[in-house]
């Protein structure tokens, strides 16, 4: 069939363009001896169910859009290195659920969300969130998502589309379109896919057969993590900027060679192993600490 690329295909062509193997290349020799273990991947429990927003189907989108416009840079550069969000015990992606489903309060609605974190005020999200980077960025965002009824017919949008039995890139470029400031900037739509990714999570939760075709390996913590078993080779002079903290300007060369690798080896590593795109990449988010002390790449961010 011809006519218009998927939103996917034009992320691929996008990182096919960006690649730069001189930069960072994918190992495919590293990849091919890989243990091909696909009985050992399960699908990414988000754990909405039992939770107040995972009341209702409506409820879980919203929380699922509202929680990944924020999903990113968990870290504040410092003099020597970086300091990890936290809220209460728990650092990163987890810390930032943790506080949202305090936020979020008893109702399967955002109403009690909106009316925390609607106003835009950078003052509401540092006093909800806790210390976290980009505070006004953030607020930005919220503010946007939050406006009016808009995140409840993203929601519904969201919900139906669903009932086809798939959700795609697609729907996560739609997304986009709808809320350009919090989701139209990463021309990789991480965080996009991610809520998209979230929403499949909670239907399956429920016991319903979803299929999702996304890509979600742009972001801080897949390169490190490829890095680290092989499948991606940095550049030496890259690898000691990564090592010394040296921040990485957001789409400069080296940070698209970054994004266009990671996402082209996830691709490569899925068809090997025999898994969805995003599985793979979920069991790589999910063993992120495994791989030690090599740091992850710092650029200053919104996309991820
Ligand atoms: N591929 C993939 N990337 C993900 C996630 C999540 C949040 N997930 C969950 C939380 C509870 C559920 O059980 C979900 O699993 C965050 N990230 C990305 O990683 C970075 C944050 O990393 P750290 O600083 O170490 O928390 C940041 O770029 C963020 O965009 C995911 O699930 N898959």
């Amino acid at each position: 069939m011809t006519g218009q690329p998927t939103a996917k295909e034009r992320i691929l062509a996008r990182a096919n363009a960006d690649y730069q193997p001189e930069l960072v290349a994918v190992d495919a020799d590293a990849i091919a001896r890989m243990p091909a273990r696909a009985d050992r991947f399960s699908h990414m429990a988000v754990g909405l169910f039992g939770k107040p927003a995972g009341q209702t189907p409506e409820g879980a989108a919203a929380y699922s859009i509202a929680l990944n416009s924020l999903n990113f840079m968990f870290w504040t550069p410092t003099t020597d290195g970086i300091t990890r969000y936290h809220w209460g015990d728990e650092g990163g992606a987890h810390g930032l659920k943790a506080a949202l489903d305090y936020a979020w309060g008893e109702e399967p609605t955002p109403a009690r969300l909106r009316e925390l974190l609607g106003s835009g005020q950078e003052q509401a999200v540092l006093d909800v969130l806790g210390e976290i980077s980009l505070a006004r960025r953030r607020a930005q965002f919220l503010r946007e998502v939050l406006a009016g009824d808009r995140l409840e017919e993203a929601a519904a949008e969201l919900v139906q589309a669903a009932g086809s039995g798939s959700l795609t890139s697609d729907d996560a470029e739609r997304l986009a379109r709808r809320f350009p400031m919090a989701y139209g900037q990463d021309p990789y739509l991480v965080r996009a896919q991610l809520a998209v990714m979230w929403y499949a999570g909670f239907l399956r939760e429920q016991g319903s057969d979803i299929d999702c075709d996304i890509t979600v390996a742009a972001s801080y913590q897949m390169p490190r993590v490829m890095r680290s078993i092989k499948v991606l080779k940095f550049a030496p002079a890259l690898a000691a900027k990564i090592d010394s903290h040296t921040l990485i300007m957001r789409e400069s060369d080296e940070e698209r060679a970054i994004r266009a690798a990671t996402v082209l080896g996830c691709q490569m590593l899925a068809r090997h192993v025999g898994v969805s795109e995003h599985a793979m990449v979920n069991v790589l988010w999910q063993n992120r600490h495994a791989c030690g002390t090599i740091p992850y790449h710092l650029t200053i961010t919104t996309d991820y």
